[in-house]
């Protein structure tokens, strides 16, 4: 087992107009940002990685020895701070997508307007200082990347599925939901951004963040985007969830009508059993370790830039058991796949995702996130994303959920709404399809 050392100490607090955004300048950053704050990471100390089912419990095992064995000097103390990792998990538990959880050599974080820096090493013969702590910092601060210009040869190529496969493959879940077999399915699809040079990943990030402010940004391993959804929140023994379904396109709203989101998507009986399939299906699997859950009786409406969603947050005390609080991990694996993800039930819809979508999701849609030594972590969903699968090429997903009474044509049509945010930070629109090809 390796023994870690990590040592976190005060950071002068970032510019006050792009906040942690100053720090993100690698392609090969590890990034968690919401309105400026949160974590970002640089080089690598240790990797773990788990596939299977098993892929959240090995994980979870792993960083509690590795945390109890570790050395943590932490001046700061605040969820975040002291020896922390990123991860990735699969979707599916049948994936060949590796889970991960990756240590960085250097972490600057950022909370409520206190700033840190934490430097982890496994050398035992590494001085560990705030001399040591700066001196990395600065290496990896010289090494800027470049912009991302849209250029005349960036394309987008249908993924695995074109538009009227995929459009079948809905109509075929309505008429499995019809037929009483599932209430819900999300069916996703990808595209594949083919770019004539190599993606400016940093800029990306922060062009993300900038304007999906309101989402959390996030970078692991090439994986890439902003999401709006929290599976888990756990900070200080309490637990917080965003759960999100219903979606409305605002690229086709009209301008002059304020009431217009919420009328149609808190007045639609279909968004609102959508969205109530969602929120029960988390409620259920976070009650057992809760001893206390809050959530609003009615969702919200939540306003992005590209779209509005039915919303709810879920808050709860979490239980303690033989003396211990359960893990962000334990709750991650209780959770995951949501009905906002997967459908309900999980399990015909997870295997009719499979059959359907002819697709491996790999990490989208799966938990991304962080999590600290101390119990800490904060895990969303990744969605409104991409995996860059080579520096030239990246894969794009969405999804809806289907429910009864869903139209192939208005999905596909949302589908594009969610690719827009990584679309646009690509400088790509949906003119840049290849034309011939998807039909
Ligand atoms: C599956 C995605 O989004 C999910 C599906 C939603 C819907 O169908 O209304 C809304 C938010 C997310 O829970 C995605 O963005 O790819």
């Amino acid at each position: 087992m390796t023994t870690l050392r990590s040592l976190t100490v005060p950071l002068g607090v970032p510019s006050a107009t792009i906040g942690l955004l100053e720090y993100l300048v690698r392609d090969d950053q590890l990034c968690w940002i919401r309105r400026g704050e949160g974590l970002v990471g640089f080089g690598e100390t240790l990797r773990y990685t788990s596939s299977g089912p098993g892929r959240f419990a090995a994980a979870r095992d792993w960083w509690a020895d590795i945390s109890a064995s570790a050395e943590i000097e932490d001046q700061v103390t605040v969820p975040g701070s002291g020896l922390t990792a990123f991860g990735s998990f699969a979707f599916s538990k049948r994936s060949p997508f590796a889970s991960r959880l990756v240590v960085p050599e250097i972490i600057v974080g950022s909370r409520n307007g206190t700033a840190w820096v934490t430097q982890t090493t496994a050398d035992p013969d590494q001085v560990l200082d705030a001399e040591s702590v700066f001196t990395a910092l600065a290496g990896f601060l010289d090494d800027i990347s470049g912009e991302q210009l849209p250029e005349a040869g960036d394309r987008i190529r249908p993924g695995v599925l074109s538009e009227s496969e995929w459009k079948n493959a809905v109509a075929r879940s309505v008429a499995h939901i019809a037929a009483g077999d599932l209430s819900k399915i999300v069916l996703a699809r990808d595209i594949v951004a083919s770019l004539s040079s190599p993606i400016a990943t940093a800029q990306v990030l922060r062009e993300l963040a900038l304007r999906y402010e309101s989402c959390w940004t996030y970078a692991v391993d090439g994986l890439i985007g902003s999401t709006p959804e929290m599976l888990i929140k756990v900070e200080d023994g309490k637990a917080q969830a965003r759960v999100l379904a219903g979606t409305l396109d605002r690229a086709t709203a009209p301008l002059d009508d304020p009431g217009y989101a919420k009328r149609v998507l808190a007045g639609s009986e279909k968004q609102q059993h959508e969205h109530a399939i969602a929120i029960d299906s988390l409620t259920r699997q976070l009650e057992p370790f809760t001893s206390s859950m809050t959530s609003h009786s009615e969702p919200f409406v939540l306003e992005l830039p590209n779209v509005w969603h039915l919303a709810s947050d879920v808050t709860a005390d979490l239980r303690t058991e033989d003396g211990a609080l359960p893990t962000p991990l334990d709750l991650v694996e209780a959770v995951h796949p949501t009905a906002a993800v997967c459908g309900f039930p999980t399990s015909v819809a997870g295997e009719l995702i499979s059959e359907l979508e002819h697709m491996d999701r790999g990490p989208y849609a799966g938990p991304v996130g962080w999590l600290d030594a101390a119990g800490n972590g904060e895990w969303g969903i990744a969605l409104r994303g991409a995996v860059i699968e080579e520096p030239t090429e990246v894969r794009l997903y969405a999804g809806c959920g289907i429910v009864s009474g869903s139209n192939p044509t208005a999905e596909l049509e949302e589908t594009w709404s969610k690719f827009r945010p990584m679309l646009e930070a690509l400088g790509l629109d949906r003119s840049r399809v290849l034309s011939g090809q998807v039909s």
